[in-house]
């Protein structure tokens, strides 16, 4: 979450977390989830309900329809807008803070309704450190404007919204991401990813990619970001929990040097809506997954997150809310051998030199 000594960074934020209330030390974000969503749309990935559930996918969200909901999360368009949510976001936050967290990374982008006043107001109402995210949400999202925009002007609205503040306010965004691409990458993403690669440039900020739905996505994204010129260390590889599966790929993918992005957690869904090649993993193959990657080396290169960006998902849905990963996951990962240690070196995408007993602290 480190802004970096970029060319275009004022000497006040080198070194420091840029949240939407302002700039802090390192030291004071807490424990940190890295990819969360607090109020969002999702209508762009509505997938049509299977014949015969039109009833169910129009349906007020109940409690005898939510194992139902759980699996089709996608086809109930109600569902996708967790901008309608704030008070239930807040109290949710509150229990995070009660569970031990300290800070959240807010992934909306342009194309999916960022709201940087509801951010703002969030932070201030739970104490909870915010950092927004700059850029642009996948091709589907773009508008005609964006996609006529040349790499250098993306480049300027980027470094803008880290700089002076996006949205027509003066809210500062900390990081660059959740980037967009589908696949395969289209022409209007490549843009965005070269401009994301020149903003970093200039910046020195971290930035979050969301990759295809193709086990074949992620490299990609990281090869044109690196012929940008992008920081591949300082990039984090989000929903990697979908994407590559298969251990020798994932080996190969760790190589190029990315951080390693688990993001996913609390969703157990039996198909993939996106892509019904896949099987969904549990929480607990999402924990050996990670025991695979720390016996393999990554221990200080991983990343998990819950990526809530519907409503089904919070608590008040029946679902298992933000605090899930600090209550369930990390006991779970003790009690499968992970120490203590390895579980605090799950850092923020700092470029190496964030204090990691701030993030996972001592007593786990
Ligand atoms: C905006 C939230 C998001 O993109 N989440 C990832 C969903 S999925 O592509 O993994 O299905």
């Amino acid at each position: 979450m480190f802004i970096g000594q970029g060319r275009r960074t004022m000497p006040e934020q080198s070194g420091k977390v840029q949240t939407v209330l302002g700039l802090i030390e390192p030291g004071q974000l807490g424990r940190t989830m890295t990819h969360e969503h607090l109020t969002m749309t999702f209508e762009c990935s509505h997938v049509p309900p299977a014949p015969g559930d039109e009833g169910l996918a129009a349906a007020p969200i109940e409690m005898k329809h939510l194992h139902w909901l759980q699996q089709n999360p996608y086809s109930h368009s109600e569902n996708l807008l967790l901008n309608q949510e704030i008070e239930a976001v807040k109290e949710e936050l509150l229990c995070y803070r009660k569970a031990g967290g300290g800070s959240i990374v807010e992934n909306t982008t342009t194309g999916i309704t960022r709201n940087l006043p509801v951010l703002r107001k969030l932070a201030k109402e739970t104490g909870v450190h915010i950092i927004a995210g700059a850029g642009y949400y996948v091709d589907v999202t773009h508008s005609d404007e964006t996609r006529k925009m040349t790499v250098e002007k993306l480049t300027d609205i980027i470094v803008s919204e880290v700089l002076h503040g996006a949205d027509g306010t003066d809210i500062r965004c900390g990081v660059i991401g959740e980037i967009g691409t589908s696949w395969p990458i289209t022409e209007s993403e490549k843009k965005v990813l070269r401009a994301t690669a020149h903003a970093q440039t200039q910046l020195g900020c971290p930035v979050i990619i969301h990759p295809g739905r193709n086990k074949a996505a992620p490299g990609e994204a990281i090869r044109i970001l690196q012929e940008a010129g992008g920081n591949i260390s300082k990039t984090v590889m989000s929903h990697l929990d979908r994407t590559l599966f298969d251990q020798q790929e994932l080996l190969e993918f760790a190589k190029m040097g990315s951080y390693l992005e688990y993001d996913l957690f609390g969703t157990e869904m039996l198909n993939y809506p996106f892509n019904l090649d896949v099987d969904m993993p549990s929480d607990s193959q999402r924990v050996q997954a990670l025991a695979f990657l720390i016996r393999e080396g990554y221990e200080d290169r991983i990343l998990i997150a819950h990526d809530i960006h519907t409503k089904h998902r919070l608590t008040k849905y029946g679902g298992h809310g933000f605090s899930h990963i600090l209550k369930n996951i990390v006991p779970k990962m003790l009690s499968r051998g992970h120490r203590s240690h390895q579980i605090q070196s799950i850092s923020s995408p700092d470029g190496g030199s964030a204090p990691r007993d701030d993030l996972y602290s001592p007593e786990f």
